[in-house]
């Protein structure tokens, strides 16, 4: 369970203060998926990276399973998996390497990294390239194993950037099969996307965000009925007031 309240963020640039995040606060249920919409700069990635401990927020407050993210950060991060947005794996290691690192790095022991390494390549449909060394992996595996990594210590809590981006269609429709399945495991799954379409298929609530703010929080359904619009698309459009970000 993740419980985001009132987080703001404001970066400055050359040309004045940007104000990144202004007020952003949702709650993310164990068992559910929870989509982070919003078209390109809406404050997404900037959100997630306050939620994982990575930025501190000017303001705000986050909660994971009740602990306070400043308060207990180690616990907090503990009860984590992150795919962020740089995907950063490392070239020198293969992929069950990189797995195997982060496993050790979390205290794990070998035969545990082992057992969810198989899982986890398994879910993930990695066999084929585990044994390779990652340099020259393409953007889908290259995703794929940072997801795995991510998720190696059997995190209660799943944050994903855009965890999509780039793959072919073969490959996104794995991945959500993935996600699904994390959330039949009770997970608290969120990630973010700038594609509607995508956020539809997969999400049980959905926070639309745009310009640093949250503009409604609600189930697909609740959100149409919000707009008084029959699909998702149009209660998007009315939501953000644009039509960016439609189209994959
Ligand atoms: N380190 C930074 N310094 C200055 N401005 C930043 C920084 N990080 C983010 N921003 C600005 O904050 C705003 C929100 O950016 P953010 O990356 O959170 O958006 P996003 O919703 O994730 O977008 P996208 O879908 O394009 O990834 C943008 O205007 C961005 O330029």
């Amino acid at each position: 369970m993740i419980e985001v309240h009132d987080l703001h963020k404001t970066f400055k640039a050359r040309t004045g203060p940007v104000h990144a995040v202004r007020g952003v606060g949702f709650s993310a249920r164990d068992g559910e998926i929870t989509g982070l919409l919003g078209p390109n700069g809406a404050g997404k990635t900037t959100t997630l990276r306050m939620l994982y401990t990575l930025m501190n927020p000017d303001r705000g407050s986050v909660r994971v399973d009740g602990l306070d993210f400043r308060e207990h950060a180690a616990e907090v991060r503990a009860r984590l998996g992150v795919l962020p947005d740089a995907r950063g794996v490392y070239k020198r290691l293969t992929a069950r390497e990189n797995i195997a690192y982060f496993g050790r790095l979390h205290g794990l022991d070998d035969a545990t990294i082992a057992s969810r390494t198989e899982t986890l390549a398994s879910a993930l449909q990695m066999h084929d390239f585990l044994d390779r060394r990652t340099e020259g992996f393409s953007q889908g595996q290259r995703t794929k194993t940072a997801i795995a990594r991510a998720l190696v210590h059997d995190p209660k809590n799943v944050i994903l950037d855009e965890p999509t981006n780039g793959l072919d269609v073969m490959t996104t429709r794995g991945l959500r099969e993935f996600l699904l399945q994390l959330r039949r495991e009770n997970r608290c799954v969120i990630f973010s996307s700038h594609i509607m379409q995508e956020v539809a298929a997969l999400c049980d609530r959905i926070v639309v965000i745009a310009n640093g703010e949250v503009r409604a929080e609600g189930s697909p359904d609740e959100l149409r009925a919000r707009t008084g619009t029959q699909n998702l698309e149009d209660a998007f459009v009315r939501l953000i007031g644009s039509e960016e970000g439609l189209h994959a």
